[in-house]
């Protein structure tokens, strides 16, 4: 059982600069300014500002925000693949970061995949095969599995790789809006599979837009504006005061345990609602549909995830 008392994961004061490069400014008046149009600047993202706050065994904490607030990027942080500028992150066990993408290969099968994933995320060969066939079968994609993954949907791929990730049993697991996709069937077995981790002292840190999965999961919410803590509180205070100061609805009036159900708030953004006020608020929710970040697969090289104490000498290409 969690021992709810100890710090699963300490996060002090980070912060996390992207350096972009080749940005123009075409408006440009001064006689420097109007030079400058002819090479790219070199600009700073300054994605988190400043950001602590401390975990502990068996939370299962919602991270929420709107688009470019930061909450990727402090993920991508807590899993250990970007090394904050400034600031330290201490994890007790390993944190893993729901999505093994970069480990799977598209033109092998699902198959072959869960045994890459696997020992990717650490595991040994003996804890790959144990694990196998609970994996695949979390995955439910049937005789897919013997498919390259290049065949399969977007959402396939996404169940197969919420399978994999979660094979490791990580002491800390970090989902990035993943469980918004998937039928209600999908739903509701990652939904007992995220509680099994948290059951066995695991920490869960969910970042999503869905406000009913945030209800129905999180015991705690911290919202993120602009790189910066807004709020960080029981779920119910947070979303409410969200609701009030966004306008967006927070699916108050749904129960407590609504991740199973097939709710209008669980669906993948930019899907049309029918008219009316209601329809229009709800259709603000989905308007925080996540945007493609800039300058994609600039990445640091990544770095373990069980500890990272940086400071500003981790710079590295993208991130400062
Ligand atoms: N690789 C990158 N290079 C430069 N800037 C980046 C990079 N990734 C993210 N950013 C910027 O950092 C800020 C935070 O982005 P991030 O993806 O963390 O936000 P988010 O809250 O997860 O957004 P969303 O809800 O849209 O997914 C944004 O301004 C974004 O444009």
């Amino acid at each position: 059982m969690a021992d709810s008392t100890r710090p699963a994961l300490v996060v002090d004061d980070v912060h996390i600069h992207y350096r972009t490069f080749g940005g123009r400014r075409l408006n440009a008046t001064s006689k420097w300014a109007n030079l400058r149009r002819h090479v790219g600047a070199v600009d700073v993202v300054k994605a988190v500002r400043g950001v602590s706050f401390v975990a502990h065994h068996g939370e299962s904490i919602g991270i929420i925000g709107h688009n470019g607030s930061g909450k990727s990027t402090l993920l991508r942080a807590l899993a250990g693949s970007l090394p904050p500028t400034k600031g330290s992150i201490w994890t007790d066990g390993t944190a893993s970061l729901l999505g093994v993408n970069a480990a799977l290969i598209k033109d092998m099968t699902g198959e072959r995949n869960v045994i890459l994933g696997g020992l990717a995320l650490g595991l040994s060969p003996a804890e790959v095969r144990a694990r196998y066939d609970e994996t695949v079968e979390l995955a439910g994609i049937g005789e897919f599995m013997h498919l390259p993954m290049r065949a399969y949907s977007s959402g396939m791929s996404a169940r197969l790789r919420f399978a994999i990730s979660t094979a490791s049993r990580p002491d800390i697991l970090l989902i990035d809006e993943a469980l918004a996709t998937g039928d209600v069937d999908f739903r509701q077995r990652s939904r007992q599979r995220v509680d099994e981790i948290v059951e066995h002292a695991g920490t869960v840190l969910l970042v999503s837009h869905s406000m009913s999965t945030i209800r129905g999961m999180c015991d705690r919410v911290i919202w993120i504006n602009k790189g910066l803590i807004e709020m960080d509180g029981p779920t119910d205070d947070v979303l409410d005061e969200y609701a009030e100061r966004t306008g967006i609805p927070t699916a108050r009036n749904l129960s407590s345990r609504r991740f199973d159900t097939d709710d209008d708030d669980d669906l993948p953004a930019r899907k049309v609602r029918p008219g009316g006020a209601a329809a229009a608020a709800a259709a603000a929710e989905t308007a925080e549909a996540p945007i493609e970040p800039a300058e994609p697969g600039t990445d640091p090289a990544p770095q373990p995830p069980s500890q990272q104490a940086t400071t500003d000498s981790n710079a590295s290409q993208s991130a400062l």
